[in-house]
Protein backbone atom coordinates (compact mmCIF):
# COMPACT_ATOMS: atom_id res chain seq x y z
CA UNK A 1 0.00 0.00 0.00
CA UNK A 2 2.51 2.58 0.95
CA UNK A 3 4.58 1.67 -2.20
CA UNK A 4 1.35 2.55 -4.46
CA UNK A 5 0.89 5.71 -2.63
CA UNK A 6 4.52 6.38 -3.02
CA UNK A 7 4.37 5.94 -6.75
CA UNK A 8 1.11 8.31 -7.27
CA UNK A 9 3.05 10.69 -5.38
CA UNK A 10 5.94 10.15 -7.54
CA UNK A 11 3.49 10.91 -10.39
CA UNK A 12 2.17 14.20 -9.02
CA UNK A 13 5.58 15.37 -8.29
CA UNK A 14 6.65 15.03 -11.83
CA UNK A 15 3.99 18.31 -11.98
CA UNK A 16 1.96 17.33 -15.31
CA UNK A 17 -1.06 17.01 -13.56
CA UNK A 18 -1.13 20.54 -13.38
CA UNK A 19 -1.30 21.92 -15.97
CA UNK A 20 -4.99 23.09 -17.37
CA UNK A 21 -4.62 21.02 -20.90
CA UNK A 22 -3.80 17.65 -19.09
CA UNK A 23 -6.76 18.23 -16.89
CA UNK A 24 -9.18 18.90 -19.78
CA UNK A 25 -7.75 16.00 -21.46
CA UNK A 26 -8.02 13.45 -18.30
CA UNK A 27 -11.44 14.87 -18.22
CA UNK A 28 -12.44 14.34 -21.95
CA UNK A 29 -10.90 10.80 -21.90
CA UNK A 30 -12.98 10.23 -19.02
CA UNK A 31 -16.44 11.61 -20.50
CA UNK A 32 -15.21 8.98 -23.56
CA UNK A 33 -15.15 6.44 -20.86
CA UNK A 34 -18.46 6.53 -19.77
CA UNK A 35 -19.43 6.85 -22.84
CA UNK A 36 -17.82 3.97 -24.74
CA UNK A 37 -18.30 1.60 -21.75
CA UNK A 38 -21.93 2.54 -21.15
CA UNK A 39 -22.93 -1.02 -21.06
CA UNK A 40 -20.39 -2.77 -19.11
CA UNK A 41 -20.70 0.14 -16.37
CA UNK A 42 -24.96 0.19 -16.74
CA UNK A 43 -24.62 -3.99 -16.30
CA UNK A 44 -22.24 -3.78 -13.42
CA UNK A 45 -24.69 -1.34 -11.11
CA UNK A 46 -27.14 -3.73 -12.47
CA UNK A 47 -25.88 -6.61 -10.88
CA UNK A 48 -25.06 -4.70 -7.66
CA UNK A 49 -28.32 -2.94 -6.85
CA UNK A 50 -30.74 -5.01 -9.54
CA UNK A 51 -31.01 -1.92 -11.11
CA UNK A 52 -32.43 -1.82 -14.60
CA UNK A 53 -30.40 0.21 -16.99
CA UNK A 54 -32.81 2.76 -17.47
CA UNK A 55 -32.55 3.62 -13.95
CA UNK A 56 -28.98 3.41 -13.33
CA UNK A 57 -28.33 5.67 -16.45
CA UNK A 58 -30.67 8.26 -15.32
CA UNK A 59 -29.51 8.31 -11.59
CA UNK A 60 -25.94 8.10 -11.88
CA UNK A 61 -24.68 8.08 -15.96
CA UNK A 62 -26.40 11.26 -16.46
CA UNK A 63 -24.99 13.40 -13.25
CA UNK A 64 -21.42 11.75 -13.94
CA UNK A 65 -21.55 13.17 -17.71
CA UNK A 66 -23.28 16.50 -16.77
CA UNK A 67 -20.46 16.94 -14.29
CA UNK A 68 -17.55 16.42 -16.97
CA UNK A 69 -19.33 18.61 -19.42
CA UNK A 70 -19.74 21.07 -16.16
CA UNK A 71 -16.27 21.52 -15.66
CA UNK A 72 -14.50 21.41 -19.48
CA UNK A 73 -16.44 24.46 -19.87
CA UNK A 74 -15.87 26.16 -16.50
CA UNK A 75 -12.43 25.22 -15.83
CA UNK A 76 -10.20 27.64 -17.74
CA UNK A 77 -11.71 30.36 -16.04
CA UNK A 78 -11.60 28.55 -12.51
CA UNK A 79 -7.96 27.76 -12.86
CA UNK A 80 -7.16 31.40 -13.92
CA UNK A 81 -5.58 34.10 -10.51
CA UNK A 82 -7.96 36.04 -9.44
CA UNK A 83 -6.87 39.54 -8.45
CA UNK A 84 -7.82 40.75 -4.90
CA UNK A 85 -8.42 44.14 -3.80
CA UNK A 86 -5.67 45.93 -2.23
CA UNK A 87 -4.98 48.71 0.60
CA UNK A 88 -3.12 51.77 -0.09
CA UNK A 89 -0.07 49.48 1.48
CA UNK A 90 -0.27 47.22 -1.17
CA UNK A 91 -1.41 49.19 -4.58
CA UNK A 92 1.68 49.43 -6.18
CA UNK A 93 1.93 45.58 -5.61
CA UNK A 94 0.06 42.55 -7.16
CA UNK A 95 -1.72 40.66 -5.25
CA UNK A 96 -4.02 37.78 -6.47
CA UNK A 97 -5.66 34.56 -5.47
CA UNK A 98 -4.19 31.04 -7.11
CA UNK A 99 -5.88 27.69 -7.05
CA UNK A 100 -3.26 25.17 -6.87
CA UNK A 101 -3.79 21.15 -6.34
CA UNK A 102 -3.86 19.71 -2.64
CA UNK A 103 -1.78 16.89 -4.13
CA UNK A 104 -2.54 12.98 -3.36
CA UNK A 105 -6.24 12.59 -2.62
CA UNK A 106 -8.00 9.20 -1.83
CA UNK A 107 -11.62 8.98 -2.38
CA UNK A 108 -13.67 6.29 -0.48
CA UNK A 109 -16.60 5.61 -2.26
CA UNK A 110 -20.10 4.39 -1.15
CA UNK A 111 -21.82 1.65 -2.59
CA UNK A 112 -25.74 2.66 -3.00
CA UNK A 113 -24.84 4.62 -5.98
CA UNK A 114 -21.76 3.29 -6.34
CA UNK A 115 -21.11 4.82 -9.77
CA UNK A 116 -21.27 8.14 -9.31
CA UNK A 117 -20.68 8.57 -5.62
CA UNK A 118 -16.99 7.02 -6.52
CA UNK A 119 -16.46 9.06 -9.68
CA UNK A 120 -18.21 12.68 -9.26
CA UNK A 121 -15.46 13.49 -6.59
CA UNK A 122 -12.64 12.02 -8.77
CA UNK A 123 -13.91 14.29 -11.36
CA UNK A 124 -13.76 17.17 -9.26
CA UNK A 125 -10.05 16.60 -7.67
CA UNK A 126 -8.83 16.01 -11.65
CA UNK A 127 -10.62 18.56 -12.35
CA UNK A 128 -8.10 20.70 -9.82
CA UNK A 129 -4.90 19.02 -10.68
CA UNK A 130 -4.74 16.49 -7.88
CA UNK A 131 -3.53 12.77 -8.16
CA UNK A 132 -5.84 10.32 -6.82
CA UNK A 133 -6.25 6.79 -5.07
CA UNK A 134 -9.84 5.59 -5.37
CA UNK A 135 -11.39 3.28 -3.18
CA UNK A 136 -14.44 2.00 -3.81
CA UNK A 137 -17.05 0.33 -1.83
CA UNK A 138 -16.50 -3.61 -1.81
CA UNK A 139 -20.31 -3.72 -1.07
CA UNK A 140 -20.59 -2.79 -4.94
CA UNK A 141 -18.12 -5.52 -5.90
CA UNK A 142 -19.14 -5.35 -9.83
CA UNK A 143 -18.99 -1.72 -10.09
CA UNK A 144 -16.08 -1.89 -7.99
CA UNK A 145 -14.53 -4.05 -10.60
CA UNK A 146 -15.81 -2.44 -13.62
CA UNK A 147 -14.22 1.13 -12.29
CA UNK A 148 -10.60 -0.61 -11.63
CA UNK A 149 -10.62 -2.55 -15.16
CA UNK A 150 -11.81 1.04 -17.13
CA UNK A 151 -10.18 3.60 -15.36
CA UNK A 152 -6.55 2.75 -16.55
CA UNK A 153 -7.54 2.19 -20.04
CA UNK A 154 -8.42 6.10 -20.07
CA UNK A 155 -6.54 7.73 -17.43
CA UNK A 156 -2.87 8.52 -16.56
CA UNK A 157 -1.95 4.69 -14.88
CA UNK A 158 0.20 6.56 -12.75
CA UNK A 159 -1.66 9.54 -11.72
CA UNK A 160 -4.97 8.29 -11.04
CA UNK A 161 -5.25 3.93 -9.27
CA UNK A 162 -7.39 2.14 -8.08
CA UNK A 163 -7.74 -0.10 -5.12
CA UNK A 164 -10.07 -2.64 -4.19
CA UNK A 165 -10.47 -4.28 -0.99
CA UNK A 166 -12.51 -4.43 2.05
CA UNK A 167 -11.75 -3.26 5.99
CA UNK A 168 -8.48 -3.99 6.16
CA UNK A 169 -7.64 -2.55 3.13
CA UNK A 170 -9.07 0.70 4.02
CA UNK A 171 -7.47 0.66 7.44
CA UNK A 172 -4.00 -0.12 5.78
CA UNK A 173 -4.97 2.98 3.45
CA UNK A 174 -5.80 5.47 6.07
CA UNK A 175 -2.22 4.62 7.77
CA UNK A 176 -0.87 6.23 4.79
CA UNK A 177 -0.39 10.20 4.43
CA UNK A 178 -2.63 11.78 2.18
CA UNK A 179 -3.47 15.63 0.90
CA UNK A 180 -7.01 15.65 1.38
CA UNK A 181 -9.14 12.50 2.35
CA UNK A 182 -12.71 12.50 1.11
CA UNK A 183 -15.30 9.77 2.32
CA UNK A 184 -18.64 8.84 1.54
CA UNK A 185 -20.52 7.08 3.83
CA UNK A 186 -22.30 6.26 7.25
CA UNK A 187 -21.05 8.52 10.12
CA UNK A 188 -19.42 5.57 12.86
CA UNK A 189 -16.77 4.78 9.66
CA UNK A 190 -16.44 8.70 9.12
CA UNK A 191 -15.09 9.06 12.76
CA UNK A 192 -12.35 6.34 12.16
CA UNK A 193 -11.59 8.28 8.33
CA UNK A 194 -11.56 11.70 10.58
CA UNK A 195 -9.56 9.66 13.10
CA UNK A 196 -6.74 8.52 11.28
CA UNK A 197 -6.67 11.67 8.96
CA UNK A 198 -5.66 13.86 11.81
CA UNK A 199 -2.65 11.93 12.47
CA UNK A 200 -0.98 13.48 9.70
CA UNK A 201 -3.23 16.28 9.87
CA UNK A 202 -4.99 15.54 6.61
CA UNK A 203 -8.17 17.75 5.70
CA UNK A 204 -11.27 15.44 5.29
CA UNK A 205 -14.69 15.95 3.21
CA UNK A 206 -16.86 13.41 4.81
CA UNK A 207 -20.37 12.80 3.19
CA UNK A 208 -22.53 11.13 5.35
CA UNK A 209 -25.63 10.24 6.52
CA UNK A 210 -28.80 10.98 9.15
CA UNK A 211 -32.34 11.08 9.28
CA UNK A 212 -33.81 13.29 6.71
CA UNK A 213 -37.05 14.34 7.64
CA UNK A 214 -40.15 16.31 5.34
CA UNK A 215 -42.81 17.74 6.62
CA UNK A 216 -46.03 17.92 4.92
CA UNK A 217 -48.56 21.06 5.82
CA UNK A 218 -51.86 21.13 5.50
CA UNK A 219 -52.19 23.88 3.06
CA UNK A 220 -50.98 21.65 -0.16
CA UNK A 221 -51.84 19.31 -2.82
CA UNK A 222 -51.48 15.85 -1.48
CA UNK A 223 -51.99 14.21 -5.06
CA UNK A 224 -48.26 15.84 -5.68
CA UNK A 225 -46.58 15.95 -2.60
CA UNK A 226 -47.06 11.97 -2.27
CA UNK A 227 -46.10 10.92 -5.87
CA UNK A 228 -42.86 13.15 -5.12
CA UNK A 229 -42.42 11.37 -1.74
CA UNK A 230 -42.87 8.34 -3.10
CA UNK A 231 -40.52 8.44 -5.88
CA UNK A 232 -37.53 9.80 -3.52
CA UNK A 233 -38.26 7.14 -1.01
CA UNK A 234 -38.73 4.00 -2.48
CA UNK A 235 -35.81 5.15 -5.62
CA UNK A 236 -33.19 2.38 -5.23
CA UNK A 237 -35.27 0.90 -2.84
CA UNK A 238 -34.84 3.56 -0.29
CA UNK A 239 -30.90 3.09 -0.20
CA UNK A 240 -30.22 6.86 -0.82
CA UNK A 241 -28.85 9.20 1.93
CA UNK A 242 -31.05 12.43 1.13
CA UNK A 243 -34.43 9.94 0.71
CA UNK A 244 -37.09 11.36 3.28
CA UNK A 245 -36.33 9.34 6.37
CA UNK A 246 -39.75 9.82 8.07
CA UNK A 247 -42.96 12.08 7.21
CA UNK A 248 -43.85 14.73 9.61
CA UNK A 249 -47.31 15.91 9.57
CA UNK A 250 -51.05 16.57 11.42
CA UNK A 251 -52.63 13.42 13.16
CA UNK A 252 -55.50 14.92 10.44
CA UNK A 253 -53.49 14.28 7.25
CA UNK A 254 -51.92 10.77 7.99
CA UNK A 255 -54.95 8.61 6.78
CA UNK A 256 -55.14 10.54 3.62
CA UNK A 257 -50.77 10.44 3.05
CA UNK A 258 -51.08 6.74 3.94
CA UNK A 259 -54.02 6.17 1.13
CA UNK A 260 -52.79 8.45 -1.68
CA UNK A 261 -48.53 6.82 -1.41
CA UNK A 262 -50.38 3.34 -1.62
CA UNK A 263 -51.86 4.22 -4.99
CA UNK A 264 -48.91 6.14 -6.17
CA UNK A 265 -46.41 2.93 -5.50
CA UNK A 266 -49.13 0.56 -7.32
CA UNK A 267 -48.89 3.37 -10.39
CA UNK A 268 -44.95 3.03 -10.17
CA UNK A 269 -44.13 -0.53 -9.36
CA UNK A 270 -47.63 -2.14 -10.59
CA UNK A 271 -49.53 -4.73 -8.51
CA UNK A 272 -46.52 -7.23 -8.37
CA UNK A 273 -44.21 -5.16 -7.26
CA UNK A 274 -41.28 -7.75 -6.93
CA UNK A 275 -41.34 -7.79 -10.83
CA UNK A 276 -41.11 -4.32 -11.39
CA UNK A 277 -37.87 -3.71 -13.71
CA UNK A 278 -38.17 -0.04 -11.32
CA UNK A 279 -37.94 -1.78 -7.94
CA UNK A 280 -34.50 -2.50 -6.50
CA UNK A 281 -33.00 -4.75 -3.97
CA UNK A 282 -31.18 -4.54 0.04
CA UNK A 283 -27.86 -4.36 -0.90
CA UNK A 284 -26.86 -7.33 1.42
CA UNK A 285 -28.16 -9.70 3.86
CA UNK A 286 -26.41 -7.68 7.08
CA UNK A 287 -28.62 -4.66 5.90
CA UNK A 288 -31.83 -6.67 5.10
CA UNK A 289 -31.94 -7.98 8.33
CA UNK A 290 -31.06 -4.62 10.03
CA UNK A 291 -34.38 -3.33 8.09
CA UNK A 292 -36.83 -5.89 9.12
CA UNK A 293 -35.44 -5.12 12.48
CA UNK A 294 -36.78 -2.13 12.39
CA UNK A 295 -40.52 -3.37 11.54
CA UNK A 296 -40.62 -4.86 15.64
CA UNK A 297 -43.68 -3.81 17.14
CA UNK A 298 -44.73 -0.93 14.28
CA UNK A 299 -48.15 -0.46 12.98
CA UNK A 300 -47.70 -1.54 9.11
CA UNK A 301 -49.91 0.65 7.29
CA UNK A 302 -49.17 -1.17 3.81
CA UNK A 303 -46.30 -2.98 3.05
CA UNK A 304 -44.34 -4.72 5.18
CA UNK A 305 -43.67 -7.95 2.95
CA UNK A 306 -40.21 -9.38 2.72
CA UNK A 307 -38.01 -11.83 0.37
CA UNK A 308 -34.66 -13.37 2.37
CA UNK A 309 -33.76 -14.92 -0.57
CA UNK A 310 -33.92 -11.53 -3.33
CA UNK A 311 -33.57 -9.15 -0.55
CA UNK A 312 -36.54 -7.91 -1.17
CA UNK A 313 -38.83 -5.43 1.03
CA UNK A 314 -41.68 -3.93 -0.10
CA UNK A 315 -42.25 -0.21 0.05
CA UNK A 316 -43.74 0.31 3.32
CA UNK A 317 -45.82 2.64 5.26
CA UNK A 318 -45.75 3.16 9.22
CA UNK A 319 -48.18 5.22 11.13
CA UNK A 320 -48.38 6.71 14.57
CA UNK A 321 -44.94 6.38 14.90
CA UNK A 322 -43.48 6.84 18.61
CA UNK A 323 -39.75 8.96 18.05
CA UNK A 324 -38.79 6.80 21.30
CA UNK A 325 -38.95 3.30 18.88
CA UNK A 326 -35.70 2.15 17.28
CA UNK A 327 -37.08 2.78 13.59
CA UNK A 328 -36.87 6.62 14.73
CA UNK A 329 -33.42 6.25 16.37
CA UNK A 330 -31.14 5.16 13.43
CA UNK A 331 -31.30 6.16 9.86
CA UNK A 332 -33.36 3.79 8.10
CA UNK A 333 -31.63 3.66 4.52
CA UNK A 334 -34.52 1.37 3.03
CA UNK A 335 -37.74 1.67 2.36
CA UNK A 336 -39.71 2.19 5.23
CA UNK A 337 -41.66 5.10 5.85
CA UNK A 338 -42.79 6.12 9.48
CA UNK A 339 -45.21 8.59 9.91
CA UNK A 340 -44.81 10.90 12.82
CA UNK A 341 -47.86 12.89 13.97
CA UNK A 342 -47.43 16.03 14.95
CA UNK A 343 -49.47 18.81 16.22
CA UNK A 344 -48.52 22.25 14.31
CA UNK A 345 -45.56 23.53 12.23
CA UNK A 346 -43.81 24.83 15.68
CA UNK A 347 -43.80 20.99 17.08
CA UNK A 348 -42.19 20.31 13.52
CA UNK A 349 -39.52 22.53 14.18
CA UNK A 350 -38.68 21.44 17.72
CA UNK A 351 -38.68 17.93 16.81
CA UNK A 352 -36.22 18.41 14.21
CA UNK A 353 -33.87 21.04 16.17
CA UNK A 354 -33.91 17.75 19.24
CA UNK A 355 -32.38 15.47 16.89
CA UNK A 356 -28.73 15.22 15.31
CA UNK A 357 -28.30 17.57 12.00
CA UNK A 358 -29.66 15.65 8.78
CA UNK A 359 -28.13 16.03 5.64
CA UNK A 360 -31.44 17.02 3.98
CA UNK A 361 -34.65 18.95 4.86
CA UNK A 362 -38.16 18.40 3.04
CA UNK A 363 -41.12 20.92 2.99
CA UNK A 364 -43.87 20.84 1.39
CA UNK A 365 -46.66 23.46 1.38
CA UNK A 366 -48.43 25.94 -0.69
CA UNK A 367 -46.96 28.43 1.87
CA UNK A 368 -43.68 29.91 0.33
CA UNK A 369 -43.83 31.95 4.05
CA UNK A 370 -43.49 28.59 5.93
CA UNK A 371 -41.09 27.03 3.82
CA UNK A 372 -38.88 29.86 4.90
CA UNK A 373 -39.34 29.65 8.06
CA UNK A 374 -38.41 25.90 8.41
CA UNK A 375 -35.09 27.09 6.30
CA UNK A 376 -34.51 29.74 8.57
CA UNK A 377 -35.55 27.83 12.42
CA UNK A 378 -33.87 24.41 11.44
CA UNK A 379 -30.04 23.27 10.14
CA UNK A 380 -29.35 20.50 7.14
CA UNK A 381 -27.22 19.51 5.13
CA UNK A 382 -29.73 20.61 2.21
CA UNK A 383 -33.14 21.65 1.53
CA UNK A 384 -35.40 21.42 -1.12
CA UNK A 385 -39.34 22.19 -1.03
CA UNK A 386 -41.97 21.28 -2.58
CA UNK A 387 -40.05 17.99 -3.60
CA UNK A 388 -37.26 16.09 -2.50
CA UNK A 389 -33.38 14.63 -3.83
CA UNK A 390 -33.69 17.40 -6.50
CA UNK A 391 -30.97 19.61 -4.71
CA UNK A 392 -28.63 16.63 -5.51
CA UNK A 393 -28.79 17.21 -9.48
CA UNK A 394 -27.67 21.05 -9.75
CA UNK A 395 -24.92 21.04 -9.66
CA UNK A 396 -24.32 24.94 -8.68
CA UNK A 397 -25.51 24.20 -5.41
CA UNK A 398 -22.81 22.80 -2.82
CA UNK A 399 -23.46 19.15 -1.59
CA UNK A 400 -22.55 17.75 1.65
CA UNK A 401 -23.31 17.53 5.70
CA UNK A 402 -23.38 19.72 8.66
CA UNK A 403 -22.99 18.42 12.09
CA UNK A 404 -23.25 14.63 12.17
CA UNK A 405 -24.22 14.64 8.38
CA UNK A 406 -21.08 15.50 7.19
CA UNK A 407 -18.63 18.25 6.45
CA UNK A 408 -17.36 19.94 3.33
CA UNK A 409 -19.04 19.63 -0.01
CA UNK A 410 -18.50 19.14 -3.73
CA UNK A 411 -20.32 19.43 -6.98
CA UNK A 412 -19.39 21.76 -9.58
CA UNK A 413 -16.90 24.56 -8.57
CA UNK A 414 -17.54 23.29 -4.93
CA UNK A 415 -15.68 20.28 -6.24
CA UNK A 416 -12.63 22.11 -7.57
CA UNK A 417 -12.81 24.07 -4.72
CA UNK A 418 -12.53 21.39 -2.44
CA UNK A 419 -9.60 19.87 -3.97
CA UNK A 420 -7.69 23.08 -4.70
CA UNK A 421 -5.64 25.14 -2.25
CA UNK A 422 -6.81 28.74 -2.42
CA UNK A 423 -3.14 30.06 -2.51
CA UNK A 424 -2.80 34.05 -1.65
CA UNK A 425 -0.02 35.52 -3.34
CA UNK A 426 1.52 39.06 -3.08
CA UNK A 427 3.99 40.60 -5.35
CA UNK A 428 5.92 43.23 -4.21
CA UNK A 429 8.91 45.08 -5.45
CA UNK A 430 12.32 45.40 -4.36
CA UNK A 431 12.16 49.23 -4.89
CA UNK A 432 10.37 51.67 -2.78
CA UNK A 433 12.12 50.53 0.48
CA UNK A 434 11.25 54.27 1.64
CA UNK A 435 7.70 53.14 2.37
CA UNK A 436 9.04 50.01 3.90
CA UNK A 437 11.33 52.05 6.38
CA UNK A 438 7.90 52.76 8.25
CA UNK A 439 7.42 49.04 9.37
CA UNK A 440 11.05 48.70 10.79
CA UNK A 441 12.22 49.16 14.15
CA UNK A 442 13.19 50.88 16.07
CA UNK A 443 9.21 52.04 16.09
CA UNK A 444 7.55 55.71 17.06
CA UNK A 445 4.78 57.78 17.57
CA UNK A 446 4.98 58.74 14.15
CA UNK A 447 5.19 55.34 12.27
CA UNK A 448 2.48 54.30 13.98
CA UNK A 449 0.34 57.82 12.50
CA UNK A 450 1.59 56.80 9.23
CA UNK A 451 0.61 52.54 9.89
CA UNK A 452 -3.11 54.49 10.74
CA UNK A 453 -2.67 56.51 7.29
CA UNK A 454 -2.03 53.25 5.31
CA UNK A 455 -4.07 50.54 7.48
CA UNK A 456 -7.13 52.25 8.81
CA UNK A 457 -6.85 55.40 6.98
CA UNK A 458 -7.16 57.26 9.99
CA UNK A 459 -5.59 61.09 9.98
CA UNK A 460 -3.05 63.10 12.26
CA UNK A 461 -3.91 66.91 12.06
CA UNK A 462 -0.28 67.44 13.81
CA UNK A 463 1.05 65.85 9.97
CA UNK A 464 -0.57 68.07 7.83
CA UNK A 465 1.95 70.12 6.76
CA UNK A 466 4.69 67.32 6.44
CA UNK A 467 1.97 65.52 3.65
CA UNK A 468 1.08 69.25 1.78
CA UNK A 469 5.20 69.02 1.43
CA UNK A 470 5.36 65.62 0.46
CA UNK A 471 2.51 66.69 -2.10
CA UNK A 472 4.13 70.01 -3.38
CA UNK A 473 7.38 67.63 -3.69
CA UNK A 474 6.02 64.71 -5.82
CA UNK A 475 4.01 67.62 -8.00
CA UNK A 476 7.80 69.14 -8.60
CA UNK A 477 9.59 65.63 -9.02
CA UNK A 478 6.80 64.82 -11.76
CA UNK A 479 7.57 67.94 -13.76
CA UNK A 480 11.32 67.21 -13.54
CA UNK A 481 10.65 63.62 -14.92
CA UNK A 482 8.85 63.22 -17.61
CA UNK A 483 9.39 59.75 -18.28
CA UNK A 484 6.53 57.98 -18.63
CA UNK A 485 7.10 54.95 -16.08
CA UNK A 486 8.36 57.14 -13.56
CA UNK A 487 5.30 59.89 -14.50
CA UNK A 488 2.48 56.90 -13.73
CA UNK A 489 4.63 55.92 -10.69
CA UNK A 490 4.32 59.74 -9.05
CA UNK A 491 0.31 60.22 -10.25
CA UNK A 492 -0.55 57.25 -8.28
CA UNK A 493 1.75 58.70 -5.14
CA UNK A 494 -0.50 61.99 -5.71
CA UNK A 495 -3.45 59.60 -5.46
CA UNK A 496 -2.44 58.07 -2.45
CA UNK A 497 -1.68 61.54 -1.02
CA UNK A 498 -4.86 63.39 -1.67
CA UNK A 499 -6.68 60.42 -1.32
CA UNK A 500 -5.21 61.38 2.39
CA UNK A 501 -6.00 65.09 2.46
CA UNK A 502 -9.67 63.42 1.87
CA UNK A 503 -10.00 61.50 4.61
CA UNK A 504 -8.85 64.92 6.63
CA UNK A 505 -11.26 67.39 5.21
CA UNK A 506 -13.69 64.33 6.24
CA UNK A 507 -12.41 63.97 9.72
CA UNK A 508 -12.45 67.31 10.20
N1 LIG B 1 -23.67 11.96 2.07
C1 LIG B 1 -23.65 11.17 1.02
O1 LIG B 1 -23.44 11.59 -0.10
C2 LIG B 1 -23.89 9.70 1.21
C3 LIG B 1 -23.98 8.90 0.08
C4 LIG B 1 -24.20 7.55 0.24
C5 LIG B 1 -24.33 7.00 1.49
N2 LIG B 1 -24.26 7.81 2.57
C6 LIG B 1 -24.46 7.26 3.91
O2 LIG B 1 -23.79 6.01 4.04
C7 LIG B 1 -24.48 5.19 4.95
C8 LIG B 1 -24.71 3.78 4.44
O3 LIG B 1 -23.70 3.27 3.74
P1 LIG B 1 -22.32 2.62 4.27
O4 LIG B 1 -21.67 2.03 3.07
O5 LIG B 1 -21.50 3.59 5.00
O6 LIG B 1 -22.65 1.55 5.30
P2 LIG B 1 -22.02 0.15 5.51
O7 LIG B 1 -21.89 0.05 6.96
O8 LIG B 1 -22.86 -0.83 4.84
O9 LIG B 1 -20.60 0.12 4.75
C9 LIG B 1 -19.45 0.24 5.42
C10 LIG B 1 -18.31 0.67 4.53
O10 LIG B 1 -17.36 1.20 5.39
C11 LIG B 1 -16.17 0.47 5.33
N3 LIG B 1 -15.69 0.21 6.71
C12 LIG B 1 -16.31 -0.45 7.69
N4 LIG B 1 -15.57 -0.48 8.81
C13 LIG B 1 -14.45 0.20 8.52
C14 LIG B 1 -13.28 0.53 9.26
N5 LIG B 1 -13.11 0.15 10.52
N6 LIG B 1 -12.35 1.25 8.66
C15 LIG B 1 -12.50 1.65 7.38
N7 LIG B 1 -13.58 1.37 6.63
C16 LIG B 1 -14.54 0.66 7.18
C17 LIG B 1 -16.45 -0.83 4.67
O11 LIG B 1 -15.30 -1.25 3.98
C18 LIG B 1 -17.65 -0.49 3.80
O12 LIG B 1 -17.22 -0.06 2.53
C19 LIG B 1 -25.77 5.91 5.22
O13 LIG B 1 -25.66 6.55 6.44
C20 LIG B 1 -25.88 6.91 4.12
O14 LIG B 1 -26.66 8.03 4.43
C21 LIG B 1 -24.04 9.13 2.46
C1 LIG C 1 -37.01 14.52 -17.48
C2 LIG C 1 -36.11 13.35 -17.26
C3 LIG C 1 -35.09 13.66 -16.28
C4 LIG C 1 -34.32 12.45 -15.88
C5 LIG C 1 -33.46 12.77 -14.73
C6 LIG C 1 -33.83 11.95 -13.56
C7 LIG C 1 -33.26 12.49 -12.31
C8 LIG C 1 -33.05 11.39 -11.38
C9 LIG C 1 -32.39 11.86 -10.16
C10 LIG C 1 -31.93 10.75 -9.33
C11 LIG C 1 -30.79 11.16 -8.50
C12 LIG C 1 -30.30 10.07 -7.70
C13 LIG C 1 -28.97 10.35 -7.14
C14 LIG C 1 -29.03 10.47 -5.71
C15 LIG C 1 -27.70 10.31 -5.10
C16 LIG C 1 -27.85 10.56 -3.69
C17 LIG C 1 -26.58 10.42 -2.98
C18 LIG C 1 -26.73 9.68 -1.74
O1 LIG C 1 -27.06 8.53 -1.65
Amino acid sequence: MEREVQRVRQAFLSGRSRSLRFRLQQLEALRRMVQEREKDILAAIAADLCKSEFNAYSQEVITVLGEIDFMLENLPEWVTAKPVKKNLLTMLDEAYIQPQPLGVVLIIGAWNYPFVLTIQPLIGAIAAGNAVIIKPSELSENTAKIVAKLLPQYLDQDLYIVINGGVEETTELLKQRFDHVFYTGNTAVGKIVMEAAAKHLTPVTLELGGKSPCYVDKDCDLDIVCRRITWGKYMNCGQTCIAPDYILCEASLQSQIVWKIKETVKEFYGENIKESPDYERIINLRHFKRILSLLEGQKIAFGGETDEATRYIAPTVLTDVDPKTKVMQEEIFGPILPIVPVKNVDEAIDFINEREKPLALYVFSHNHKLIKRMIDETSSGGVTGNDVIMHFMLNSLPFGGVGSSGMGAYHGKHSFDTFSHQRPCLLKSLKREGANKLRYPPNSQSKVDWGKFFLLKRFNKEKFGLLLLTFLGIVAAVLVKKHQAVLRRKALLIFLVVHRLRWSSKQR
